[in-house]
């Protein structure tokens, strides 16, 4: 039987390539979606299908493993992904009706299993339905790490460690957060338009959109209600580009102007790049710098789209840059590689796929990334550090270390006059940090430092 182009089967393909190879479901949910013919309406279904199976595999295991009698593991990989898809359906998509669920889940298992399969996913989903009640229900307010990682569905060594830094409460505000969907925020170009202009133009091309200002940063606005906006004359002219809010903060906390010499030291795909610029309006040097060959032509794509000719992007490594040791810069941006604990709502891949011991790797990379980017600010210069994770280890910790060995830079203590009140009441840290936890606005978790280089150096 051929294999029909349907957004179940694209949502399976997606989550056995996911597992087989190690990839970021988002990439390859783009790559095959592409390549489908699938209507808006059918992508938007395959989208949630992967992301939602994704999320919520915890739970979902759990159901399979009171109705697979060897456990879920014992299954084929492709076996127990399709019936996750399945009892995904039956469990958290009211509009799906279950018939219909339960009827193109076995019609998959027929193309492409052998006979006993669609037996099996028949009788599993049937149980499931009728098994319906009080045997599946999980605490509202769960209280332990265990009960926490099952009704939100995070590996139990990220509850714990979650559980750990910000407590019970805080935890389990954020973990509940990384299951809703992430929101639509775009990042207005001020060298096109104010805000206000282009939220008029925005809805003109896309009657449909609920467009709302955001509070994190003055070029952001929030879109919901449907449309494409990417797909518009207004995206591909560079009046806008879509960033979360918190990554836009970023920026704005550096605060480029016009005429300054800034370094963006990891800067693919190049989100923070046309911010800079943007503030800057096109005006001093920006070099936008990123270690993987692939990326920069990201970076590329970005800054001509919007219409920016100021940015130099080259790709090398932050830590052999030319001229690194000299302080040549105003600013300089260090968005740092992280473990991403913050954009798990949109890579929930992410609490599967990585560990604690990957922290560890990454602890080594960001400190000499650190110093490399401290070494190129200048005399009386600024230096901001980011992460979009929420592990202290890559955050406040890296910071107080850094301070310790390096006493020519400070924490800014003007930062708390320049942040926006919302920002200020929820994710300003004791310690002058801020730190954004997904549930404090919907967006992303991000950490965000502001340091001062001193202007003479300190004698010894
Ligand atoms: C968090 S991402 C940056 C996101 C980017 N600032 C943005 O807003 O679009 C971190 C980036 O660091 C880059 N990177 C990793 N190691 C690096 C190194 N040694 N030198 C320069 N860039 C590096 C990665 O390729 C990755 O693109």
């Amino acid at each position: 039987m051929k294999r029909k182009d349907s957004a179940r089967n694209v949502a399976l393909d997606v989550l056995i390539a996911v597992e087989e190879r190690g990839a970021y479901s988002n990439l390859l949910l783009n790559d095959r979606l592409n390549q489908s013919t699938l209507s808006p309406r059918d992508r938007g279904l395959a989208t949630e299908l992967v992301y939602g199976t994704l999320q919520r595999k915890n739970t979902l295991d759990w159901i399979l493993n009171k109705l697979v009698r060897k456990g879920v593991h014992s299954l084929d990989l492709w076996v127990r992904h399709l019936l996750r898809l399945g009892i995904y359906q039956l469990r958290y998509l009211d509009r799906v009706p279950p018939q219909a669920a339960v009827h193109e889940t076995v019609e998959i298992a027929k193309v492409r299993g052998h006979r006993g399969i669609p037996g099996l996913v028949n009788g599993v989903l049937r149980s499931y339905l009728r098994r319906c009640g009080r045997e599946w229900l999980l605490p509202d307010s769960p209280e332990t790490v265990t009960d926490l990682a099952l009704v939100t569905s995070h590996p139990e060594w990220l509850v714990r460690r979650m559980v750990e830094v910000y407590g019970i409460k805080t935890a389990r505000s954020v973990l509940k957060a990384n299951n809703r969907p992430p929101g639509l925020s775009v990042r207005v170009n001020p060298l096109r338009g104010n805000r206000e202009r282009v939220a008029r133009l925005l809805q003109e091309e896309n009657p449909q959109l609920t467009i709302r200002r955001s509070s994190v940063s003055g070029q952001g606005l929030i879109l919901s209600g449907g449309g494409h906006p990417v797909s518009g004359r207004l995206f591909r002219e560079g009046w806008f580009t879509v960033q979360d809010e918190s990554s836009m903060l970023v920026t704005d906390l550096l605060a480029p102007r016009p005429g300054e010499r800034v370094l963006d030291g990891c800067a693919a795909p190049g989100g923070k790049t046309g911010h800079l610029a943007e503030r800057m309006e096109n005006r001093g040097s920006l070099l936008a710098c990123d270690v993987h060959p692939h990326k920069v032509k990201l970076i590329e794509n970005q800054v001509r789209r919007l219409g920016l000719s100021m940015v130099e992007v080259r790709q090398a490594d932050l830590r052999e840059l030319p001229g690194t040791g000299e302080p040549q810069f105003d600013r300089v941006l260090l968005d740092a590689p992280c473990s991403g604990w913050g954009v798990i709502r949109r890579k929930p891949d992410i609490k599967w796929s990585k560990n604690l011991r990957e922290v560890e790797s990454l602890l080594r990379l960001q400190e000499q990334l650190l110093e490399a980017a401290a070494r190129m600010v200048a005399p009386g210069g600024t230096l901001v550090y980011s992460t979009c994770t929420l592990e202290p280890r890559e955050n406040q910790e890296r910071m107080i270390a850094f301070l310790k060995k390096n006493p020519t830079f400070q924490a800014d203590s003007t930062l708390v006059e320049t942040l926006p009140a919302p920002v200020r009441e929820k994710a300003l840290t004791g310690d002058g940090w801020v730190q954004i936890l997904p549930h404090h606005f919907e967006s992303d978790g991000f950490f965000i430092a502001r340091m001062i280089r001193e202007n003479k150096q300190r004698q010894k």
